[in-house]
């Protein structure tokens, strides 16, 4: 649901970063209008007031003579004339003595609610001027204003204005288009980098260069995190591999230990069937306690290692040498593929323990090996293979202890 969401196109940062300049624009252009049509009204009021008193001195001087003589018919002329040209939305000539002589409306001035609204905030009420014949008042002349002008002003500019929206969003969307491509590029290269090493926990990976101030240290934040997360994984593959080495090694000779020996013996075992058989050997030391008892723990460790070490010189490539625990060592032997090889082997291990071993402070100690060894056999398992040359060293304990 959540991804659902977030892929939704209108979750985008192109997105809203269209919207947010749209209706900046729009905003801009609607104060704009707002106080473009706000100063013109202003200047049409004050226009059209002054307009109508012209018109009405023009009128007043004019109709001093119909007045005089209370010709209606000549004064409707007068005022029929001017108000057809739609100076005025309406007038009435009134004489001294209250004789109605002109009602004169403009047929086609149908005033809707607005445009009252407009006449009387730019008129306030409708116009009397006095007509006056020497020096007497006559009669008196009442316009009411057109607003047919500030109305077709307020419509043309509210056209203009929709117009103007419809350009401004059209615009704005082809200039986020162009002005957010940087950004929009940058934060996709920083995503796709970022998706990289997730899904490939591959920790070397480094964020580009960024054009953008911000985005350059963004990316540089996250490109030393990603060095760091880099050296920690290193440390942690390298802790790691040595704990698993540890963990199959002998600490004492270095050599391979019990596990790693059942390990490999195992491995062997299952291959046999493709491979040649191959041969086991049990070691087990002579009479070591004695060494331990005669100079001590530590010398003991030495003669251990010695053993270790000239058993692992004499082992080829493929064969495994391993400290069972003890002074009990072990080989598995692939190398050797005939009996006399193999006896040419124990004699070689038998010369080689025989040689005294100078321990550090000088003393040097003479040990031995007692050796069992066992074939491998179709159908063997680990334990029965260990068996065997188990119980054959033990056969040969006896004698070696007699012979070595
Ligand atoms: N120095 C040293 N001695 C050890 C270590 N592990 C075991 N030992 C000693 O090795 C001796 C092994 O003795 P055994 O194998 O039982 O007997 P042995 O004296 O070798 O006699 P045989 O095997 O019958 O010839 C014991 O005295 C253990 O204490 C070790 O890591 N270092």
């Amino acid at each position: 649901m959540t991804s659902t969401r977030i892929n939704n196109e209108k979750s985008s940062i192109r997105n809203k970063l269209r919207k947010i300049s749209t209706i900046n624009a729009a905003v801009i252009l609607l104060l704009c209008w707002l106080l473009l049509t706000s100063t013109s009204l202003l200047f049409i009021k004050r226009y059209e007031k002054r307009n109508l008193e012209l018109i009405a001195a023009t009128l007043s001087t004019s109709l001093t003579a119909a007045t005089v003589f209370e010709d209606s018919y000549d004064a409707h002329n007068k005022i029929a004339l001017l108000g057809n040209e739609g100076m005025f939305a309406s007038a009435r000539l009134v004489t001294a003595g209250n004789t109605v002589l002109v009602n004169w409306h403009d047929r086609q001035d149908q005033s809707s609610w607005y445009q009252n609204m407009l006449r009387r905030w730019i008129y306030v009420k409708p116009l009397d001027v006095a007509i006056t014949h020497t020096e007497n008042r006559v009669g008196t002349l009442t316009l009411d204003g057109t607003v047919n002008g500030a109305a077709d002003f307020i419509r043309y500019s509210v056209m203009i204005l929709s117009s103007g929206m419809l350009c401004v969003l059209i615009i704005s969307f082809l200039l986020s288009e162009f002005l957010h491509r940087g950004i929009l590029v940058s934060l996709r290269n920083i995503t796709s980098s970022i998706h990289y090493v997730i899904r490939s926990g591959d920790f070397s990976q480094r964020i580009p260069r960024n054009p953008t101030r911000e985005f350059q240290l963004f990316s540089e934040d996250l490109n030393s995190l990603l060095s760091e997360m880099q050296t920690l994984k290193a440390s942690l593959l390298r802790d790691n591999r040595s704990l698993a080495a540890k963990a199959l090694e002998d600490p004492l000779t270095g050599l391979a230990n019990r596990s790693a020996f059942v390990a490999r013996l195992s491995q062997l075992l299952d291959q046999q069937l493709a491979q040649e058989n191959f041969v086991l050997l049990f070691l087990d030391g002579d009479r070591f306690k004695s060494i331990n008892d005669s100079w001590g723990h530590a010398a003991g460790d030495e003669v251990l290692k010695a053993i270790g070490a000239r058993l692992a010189a004499l082992a080829h490539q493929q064969d495994m040498v391993a400290r069972l625990g003890g002074d009990e060592f072990a080989m598995l032997i692939s190398s050797r593929t005939g009996e006399d090889d193999l006896l040419q082997l124990t004699e070689d291990i038998r010369a080689a323990i025989a040689q005294p071993i100078v321990i550090a402070e000088g003393t040097p100690i003479t040990t031995s090996v007692t050796i069992g060894y066992a074939w491998s056999q179709h159908g063997d398992s680990v334990a029965s293979i260990l068996e065997r040359a188990d119980m054959n060293m033990y056969k040969n304990k006896g004698m070696s202890k007699v012979r070595v």
